[in-house]
């Protein structure tokens, strides 16, 4: 999906729309809560463990069972088996090589060329891995009859129907009334259906668990800042008996601003990629683009900008407390993207995050180990911003538990 383009490209984002709709998020939820559930015990072993931990490596593996979950309907164990095959592929997948990048590269920047040259960037026994695993799966669930709410169960939907129905009790109702149905035939196969999968993997378990470390630095760097996340969210769990439910975890505003104002400072994806599709002249300038001009957008650099954001260097979520910020910082703040093209994941990712940070803060709190190179250094050579040597923390447990 990220490299398909025109009207290929119109067709298949205005299927996968009722995929990602709020109903279906809180229908995923349960699956969500199971990990979150697995992942507050396993912290309390890396805590007992006394070590600091490398924050990307365990969010990654936390998340990895998560979608491995809500993706695929799988139960991957990778918090205890760091090394299961599943783990190893997605890891291969979020780790491209010079030749790899270099391809991906020309499929950016030159799909016309690339499709001639029929060029593809995932290794050939990964992609093997991927179809015969979709394959398998979606077999074994027609198989026992087996209806998940998962992704996967939506894309055979999408495959068997030409449309994934929105609930009518949807939440989303604008989304709901605007919806229309293509009315061309919709060809999605097999390959299709892979391919979406592999890309909601890679986004669900590696864009998702460098914003949740880059938070968490954060937090561990302002522990005043941390500490009203705490309250937070004490208060929402004492409203809900202990409970995290979807409603609150979305009420849960401080925690969110956080998630938003550590994205500005290290937004994931650093740069945006856009096709002039007419003959365009910027208003107010003599600057004429062509079609077919390729433009890069440096989110990174606006987002880090003091002309935008007075005082970029600090963290402060306060940034997003007015109802209007987002509005506000339109085009200057796209951790997500801006316009049609925008992450389709962007909600999901929100609930993700927002969960791993609550799972730590419920009960403990974090500190910057000395292993942690700072200032952060980040790395440049990957496609996803990253800290160079990562970004390695202490759990210490807090004065009362809070269960
Ligand atoms: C913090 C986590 C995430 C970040 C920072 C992020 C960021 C982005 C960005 C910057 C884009 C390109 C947008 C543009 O060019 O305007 C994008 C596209 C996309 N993202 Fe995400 N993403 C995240 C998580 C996810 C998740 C969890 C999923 C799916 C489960 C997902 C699925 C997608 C897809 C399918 C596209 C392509 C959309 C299209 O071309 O229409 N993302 N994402």
């Amino acid at each position: 999906m990220f490299h398909s383009t025109g009207q290929r490209w119109k067709e298949l984002r205005l299927k996968l729309i009722p995929t990602f709709t709020s109903g279906k998020l809180k229908g995923m939820f349960p699956l969500m809560l199971e990990s979150s559930d697995i992942f507050e015990k396993h912290l309390d072993k890396v805590a007992a463990s006394k070590e600091a931990f490398d924050a990307k490596e365990l969010i990654g593996r936390f998340f990895t069972d998560m979608v491995g979950s809500t993706i695929f309907g799988i139960d991957c164990n990778t918090l205890e088996e760091p090394h299961n095959q599943f783990r190893v592929m997605g890891q291969r997948l979020a780790t491209l090589s010079k030749t790899q990048a270099m391809k991906l590269a020309l499929i950016a920047y030159m799909p016309e060329i690339s499709l001639k040259l029929k060029l593809t960037v995932l290794d050939s026994d990964l992609r093997d891995f991927f179809f015969k695993l979709t394959k398998d799966l979606v077999e074994k669930r027609k198989k026992t009859n087996t209806v998940r709410k998962d992704f996967l169960q939506l894309l055979i939907e999408l495959k068997e129907k030409g449309n994934v129905a929105i609930d009518d009790d949807d939440e989303d109702k604008r989304l709901k009334e605007n919806f229309r149905p293509s009315e061309t035939v919709f060809k999605f196969d097999d390959t299709d259906m892979t391919a979406l999968l592999i890309a909601f993997y890679l986004a669900g378990f590696d864009n998702t668990s460098s914003a949740a470390t880059f938070a968490l630095l954060e937090l561990a760097l302002n522990p005043e800042v941390q500490r009203k996340v705490q309250l937070e969210i004490d208060e929402f769990l004492m409203q809900n008996d202990g409970k995290v439910t979807y409603n609150a975890l979305r009420e849960m505003k401080y925690l969110e601003w956080v998630l938003y104002e550590s994205m500005r400072k290290y937004p994931v994806v650093g740069i945006h990629g856009r096709v002039c599709t007419k003959k365009y002249t910027i208003p107010g300038t003599k600057v004429t683009l062509d079609e077919g001009v390729i433009i890069t957008i440096p989110n990174y650099a606006l987002q880090n900008d003091a002309k935008y954001f007075p005082d970029p260097e600090r963290f402060d979520p306060e940034r997003f407390s007015a109802d209007d910020a987002l509005h506000k910082y339109q085009y200057v703040y796209t951790p997500f993207g801006e316009g049609p093209r925008q992450c389709i994941g962007n909600r999901f990712a929100l609930i993700q995050d927002k969960l791993a940070l609550l799972s730590f803060l419920r009960r403990y709190s974090v500190k910057v180990n000395s292993k942690t190179q700072l200032p952060v250094k980040l790395n440049i050579k990957q496609f996803l911003l990253n800290a160079e040597g990562g970004i390695w923390l202490d759990l210490e447990k807090r004065a009362t538990d809070q269960t």
